[in-house]
C-alpha cells in the first residue's frame, strides 16, 4: 500500500482518533514534564514499541516476553508513582475548575498566613515548603514522615511546636496541593556564603529553593521574623500582608517554560517581588522589586 492508497483509505473517524490521541499524549507529557514519572513513561513506550515490532516481525519469544513484562510493569508503575498519579488527577481537576482552585488557594493562603502569625508571635521557628511543579523530596536529605492532612492552622501549629513528644517538629513541613503532605523533612543545605544571622534553618530554606521551584516560608525562632525564599533568594523580613502578597504572586506565577528546571524562573521571582541579579563571581545579589531590599541569600 503506497501513501496515496493510505490517504484514500483514511476516514473522518481516523482523523478524530489521531487528533484525540495526540491531544491526550501531549497533555499527559506536559503534566508529567519535570516529574520522575516521565522517564518511566518513556521506557514503557519504548518497550511497547519493541513489543509491537517483535509481533509484526513474528519474533514470537521476545514478543510474548515483552507482553508479560508490560502487563506487570504497568501495575508496578501505578504502585510506585501513586503520588504522582494523585497529583496529576488533582491538577487536571484544578485546571478544569479554575474557580475551585482559586477558592482552595484563597483558603490555603489565609490559613498559612494566620498560622505563621501565630507561630511567630509564640516565637516558634518553622520551615514551610510550598511545593511547585517539581518534586522537592528528590533533593531533600530526609523525606520526613507522611502526614497527608488538610491545611489547618491547628495542625501546622501542633506539628511545629517543639516538644519531646513531637518528633515531627524538627525539620520542614511539606505543603503539596494545598495539603500538609509531610513533616520532619530535612532540606539540603545551601553551600553559599550567607549572612551570619542565618543559621541552618535559613540555609536549608535557601538550599531547597535553589534546586526547585518551591516557595519556602521560613520563620525565625530567634528573631520572630517571617521571610520567604524563592530560587535561592531570601526576602527581607515580611509582615502578614506582604507574606500574603508573596504567596499569591507565587501561586499565580506563569507555568515554567519548556526545558526549564530548578529554581523559579526570573519571571516567577519577579512576580513575587524578588529578583536575582548575579554579581561577578560573588554569588548572587537579591533585591526586592518594590525597592525594599531583600536579604542577600548568597552574598559573601
Ligand atoms: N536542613 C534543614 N532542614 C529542615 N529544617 C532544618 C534544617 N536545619 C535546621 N533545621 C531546623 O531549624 C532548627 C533551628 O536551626 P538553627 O537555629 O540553626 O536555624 P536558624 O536559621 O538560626 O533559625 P532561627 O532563626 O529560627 O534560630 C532546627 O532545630 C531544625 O528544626
Amino acid at each position: 500500500m503506497n501513501l496515496d492508497d493510505l490517504l484514500a483509505a483514511l476516514t473522518w473517524r481516523d482523523l478524530v482518533d489521531f487528533v484525540l490521541l495526540f491531544t491526550i499524549a501531549y497533555a499527559a507529557l506536559r503534566l508529567l514534564k519535570g516529574t520522575r514519572a516521565l522517564p518511566a513513561l518513556v521506557l514503557v513506550a519504548l518497550l511497547a514499541a519493541a513489543g509491537f515490532v517483535a509481533r509484526e516481525l513474528d519474533i514470537v519469544g521476545v514478543g510474548v516476553l515483552l507482553r508479560y513484562v508490560l502487563e506487570y510493569i504497568i501495575i508496578i508503575l501505578i504502585v510506585v508513582f501513586h503520588q504522582e498519579l494523585r497529583r496529576l488527577l488533582v491538577r487536571v481537576g484544578q485546571r478544569l475548575m479554575p474557580q475551585s482552585r482559586r477558592e482552595a488557594a484563597e483558603s490555603a493562603v489565609e490559613t498559612l498566613v494566620a498560622s505563621c502569625e501565630r507561630l511567630v508571635k509564640g516565637r516558634v521557628g518553622a520551615l514551610l515548603i510550598l511545593e511547585g511543579e517539581l518534586d522537592v523530596l528528590e533533593i531533600c536529605t530526609d523525606v520526613g514522615k507522611p502526614i497527608d492532612a488538610p491545611l489547618r492552622a491547628e495542625t501546622l501549629v501542633a506539628l511545629t511546636v517543639p516538644h519531646s513528644l513531637n518528633t515531627a517538629h524538627d525539620g520542614a513541613i511539606l505543603i503539596r496541593d494545598f495539603r500538609i503532605a509531610r513533616a520532619g523533612v530535612v532540606c539540603p543545605l545551601s553551600t553559599r556564603v550567607l549572612d551570619p544571622r542565618f543559621g541552618t534553618r535559613h540555609r536549608g530554606a535557601i538550599g531547597v529553593s535553589e534546586d526547585s521551584d518551591a516557595l519556602v516560608i521560613v520563620l525565625s525562632e530567634e528573631r520572630g521574623e517571617m521571610r520567604v525564599v524563592l530560587g535561592g533568594v531570601i526576602s527581607e523580613s515580611l509582615d502578614s500582608g506582604e507574606l500574603e502578597e508573596r504567596i499569591y504572586a507565587w501561586i499565580d506565577r506563569p507555568p515554567p517554560s519548556a526545558g526549564e528546571r530548578g529554581p523559579g524562573s526570573s519571571a516567577s521571582r519577579a512576580d513575587m517581588g524578588v529578583e536575582l541579579v548575579d554579581a561577578e563571581g560573588s554569588g548572587a545579589r537579591a533585591q526586592a522589586k518594590s525597592g525594599a531590599s531583600a536579604s542577600p541569600g548568597g552574598l559573601g
